[in-house]
């Protein structure tokens, strides 16, 4: 260094620091402000005289700003990076670095300020964006979804015939309709056919699951919330079911699973027809039909205190009961045949029921109702190898376990179909099971001294037949 440089540098101390393009607060080792430099003047609207000789612990408690670094890097001895609020909103990354003197004692504190406040508000904004996007994303996936599972339900029986009936005359009506059955007799599909006959069909139903909303959410989620309503709530508020099925229809699933708090919300909503959201201030006009459903015994429910009877009759005021399949055999066979053109196309196979297969699956009971069939003829599909189910393939639970020891051929034994059908379908069955055997038609028919081309043509035929009398009336 020059020899008169240092001088001159410390005569010019101050006019560098203000020289300098960031804002530059120093304090000593009590935390008394030194010296701010113009630019931390600028940077924070903060006056010299504002600050100088105060101490910073001082400046916090009167809330000037609301973190000092000054403790800490004196404490640690070493640069400490954190960032600051102002009064004023403005927000400041701070790096407070130790000054020590030629014996390395600790003596000052300079720290340098940069405002960060617009690139603040704008991660503020990505973020808000980002909720948002998230919020519209997930309606939007739950909307593709509902729209997927709009199923036409499935009947010939005469009971679900008459339930049709009652259930398409319900739907021209806005009246508040309860579905009760046990699990799996499609609930779900009869709430949506009357959603979609109806004239709000032109919107999403909006599905509720009832049982499986947290407790402590559940408000929030029904009814929604107003920005900041509580801890972690986002920023922007949240509209809840009830105002996302406008002009709709809810469908409150597993109804008998609503913890009881709720249900005193849910009935002072269907008394008033209005919805507040939680922090808010002004009630919302309900306009949603709803539909409610559920696989429990409700008047159990209400013996047992889990459910409140005031809520049960107004819920009550139209009501149906699905009956489980087991009641309705005559749907069975529709059904199976439904699903199985489901998943044979789903799985690109041709596979098709021998009709004392269908037969003896309608003997079962089917404990777990549709659900149970479409689920069992879902792996079928996937595990079955050849054109034809036997009644062999179906497990001995669907069976029943006196079906080996009763006589063969029993339901043939019966009558109703000519010799040549019947031969023509265990033939068809038998070679079904040849093939499966020996691996190949080619094999089956060096075997059994018969023609590939024959082999395909009964085959074939057993199943186009079936097909043939399945679409007729
Ligand atoms: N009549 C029907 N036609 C076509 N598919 C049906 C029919 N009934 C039920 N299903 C099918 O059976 C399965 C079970 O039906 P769903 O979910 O509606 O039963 P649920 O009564 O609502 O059962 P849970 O009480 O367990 O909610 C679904 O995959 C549904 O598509």
């Amino acid at each position: 260094m020059q020899p008169n440089a240092k001088d001159l540098l410390a005569s010019h101390s101050l006019d560098i620091l203000d020289a300098i393009p960031e804002g530059v607060f120093i304090t000593n080792l009590e935390g008394i402000t030194l010296y701010v430099n113009r630019m931390y003047e600028q940077l924070t609207g903060l006056s010299r005289h504002q600050v100088l000789g105060r101490q910073v612990r001082s400046l916090v408690e009167e809330g000037v700003f609301d973190l000092a670094l000054n403790p800490e890097v004196v404490r640690k001895a070493k640069t400490v990076t954190h960032t600051q609020r102002l009064r004023n909103g403005k927000m400041l990354v701070l790096t407070g670095t130790p000054v020590f003197d030629e014996t390395g004692a600790l003596r000052l504190v300079i720290t340098f300020a940069r405002d960060i406040t617009r690139i603040t508000q704008l991660n503020e904004q990505v973020s808000l964006q980002k909720q948002l996007i998230e919020q519209t994303n997930e309606q939007m996936a739950y909307m593709a979804r509902e729209q997927s599972q709009t199923t036409t339900p499935i009947f010939a029986s005469e009971v679900m015939h008459e339930t049709l009936n009652f259930l398409q005359t319900m739907a021209k009506t806005d009246a508040t309709l309860l579905i009760l059955g046990e699990t799996g007799v499609g609930k779900d599909v009869f709430a949506r056919y009357v959603h979609g006959q109806s004239q709000r069909s032109d919107k999403v139903m909006m599905k509720v699951d009832c049982g499986s909303i947290s407790e402590s959410l559940v408000e929030s989620e029904m009814f929604g919330y107003m920005p900041g309503a509580f801890t972690g709530a986002s920023t922007k508020g949240k509209a809840g079911y009830f105002e996302l099925a406008k002009e709709s229809t809810i469908f409150l699933d597993e109804i008998g699973e609503m913890p009881l708090a709720m249900q005193t919300r849910l009935l002072r909503v269907l008394q008033d027809g209005e919805i507040m959201r939680i922090g808010g201030s002004r009630p919302v006009k309900v306009d949603a039909r709803i539909i409610a459903a559920t696989n429990r015994d409700l008047a159990s429910r209400i013996e047992e205190g889990k459910f409140r009877q005031d809520l049960f009759y107004r819920l009550n005021v139209a009501t149906v009961t699905i009956p489980p399949l087991r009641e309705r055999q005559a749907d069975i066979q529709p059904l199976a045949e439904a699903f199985i053109r489901k998943y044979s196309a789903k799985y690109n196979k041709r596979i098709a029921f021998m009709d004392v297969t269908l037969k003896a699956m309608s003997h079962y009971s089917w404990p777990g109702n549709v659900r149970e069939l479409e689920n069992f003829i879902h792996s079928l599909i996937i595990t079955h190898q050849g054109p034809i189910i036997a009644p062999a393939d179906l497990p001995v639970s669907i069976l029943g376990k006196e079906a080996p020891k009763t006589e063969p051929y029993s339901d043939l034994l019966q009558g109703g179909r000519s010799l040549k059908e019947i031969m023509a379908d265990i033939e068809s069955d038998f070679l079904d099971r040849a093939i499966r055997w020996h691996g190949s038609v080619q094999q089956v028919a060096r075997i059994f001294k018969v023609n590939r081309s024959t082999i395909f043509r009964k085959i074939q035929k057993k199943n186009t037949d079936s097909a043939k009398d399945r679409a007729s009336p």
